[in-house]
């Protein structure tokens, strides 16, 4: 078998339209402009490349785009004390601490002030929390990107043996809480996994997301069976070059698969769109309107 590829470079571009659709009414109707800030602490240049990119794509769906860029030597309270500000600024609908954060600052306890109905990464303890009892959350943009093409590949989920290879706060876990609410039967893997090989190949849905380069082969894959490549690694070539690769061998998997997406291309851009989407939810949630049923969980 030859697997289908899925396009989320498509994908994603589709999602940001119907966000696009979004706002422009929520403007007319509502008189009313989503605004996303994003922080960036320090000039790491690959950060620096995707803030631009988010800024971009930000004001292509309508929305207002606040970037704050901030010395790699902020103190923490300085961090903190501009996260207050954007948690009272009615403005700002969702705001985006981009991570990693330099060693000094404490990540955890800065994603964990942000206020979390703003939280639009889905990275605050309470969405955690919320996703983890069923409640309504701000669900983590990459894990709800490769839901929407899980079902868009599938259409129900239901009864099927998911395979989450990768145990992080914010893809794997809250990535198999999504699946398990879809009533997958989900089983976390990770590097620690013994004969990983044997365990992914029970999988229907595998979704991959540990950060090593191919680590999974065509072996590891079902006939069959859908697989999300969540991995970005960026190697050095031989001429100098740098390519992006994901954590799944894609020529030898895609022989075994039944779809799969590839890197670039796959789940990169959907993260981006997911970013978008959850900067609209968290606009209507703020505002008492109803919510883009089409972009939600
Ligand atoms: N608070 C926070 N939230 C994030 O969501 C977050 C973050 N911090 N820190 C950095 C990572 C990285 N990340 C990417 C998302 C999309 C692409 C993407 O669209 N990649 C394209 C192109 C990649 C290329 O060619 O360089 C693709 O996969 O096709 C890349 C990287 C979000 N992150």
């Amino acid at each position: 078998m030859t697997a289908k590829i899925i396009d989320g470079k498509a994908f994603a571009a589709n999602v940001r339209g119907r966000v696009a659709d979004h706002v422009a009414r929520l403007k007319e109707v509502n008189g009313l402009t989503p605004g996303l800030a994003v922080v960036l602490v320090g000039a790491d240049p690959a950060s620096e490349v995707y803030v631009r990119n988010k800024g971009k794509q930000t004001v292509a769906a309508g929305m207002n785009s606040y970037k704050h860029r901030l010395p790699a030597e902020t103190t923490q309270t300085e961090l903190l004390g501009l996260i207050d500000r954007l948690n009272a600024d009615p403005d700002v609908h969702g705001i985006l601490v981009q991570l990693p954060l330099p060693t000094h600052l404490d990540e955890a306890l800065v994603i964990n002030a942000i206020a979390p109905q703003k939280d639009v990464d889905g990275f605050h303890i309470s969405n955690a929390g919320k996703l983890a009892t069923g409640q309504k959350a701000m669900v983590p943009c990459t894990p709800l990107g490769c839901l929407m093409m899980l079902r868009d590949t599938l259409g129900s989920l239901a009864g099927k043996n998911a395979v989450v290879v990768g145990r992080s706060n914010i893809v794997g876990k809250p990535m198999a809480q999504l699946l398990l609410r879809d009533s997958c039967t989900v089983t976390i893997a990770h590097s620690r996994t013994q004969d990983l090989a044997t365990v992914c190949r029970n999988a229907d849905i595998l979704v991959v997301a540990v950060g090593r380069p191919e680590l999974i082969t065509g072996d590891h894959i079902k006939q069959g069976a859908v697989v999300i490549d969540v991995g970005m690694n960026r190697l050095t070539r031989d001429d100098g070059k740098t390519k992006l690769v994901g954590d799944v061998e894609f020529a030898r998997a895609s022989e075994r698969a039944g779809a799969i997406t590839p890197v670039p291309g796959g789940v990169g851009p959907m993260t981006i769109a997911c970013l978008l989407a959850n900067t609209l939810t968290a606009t209507c949630r703020a505002h008492g309107l109803p919510e883009p049923g089409d972009l939600t969980p």
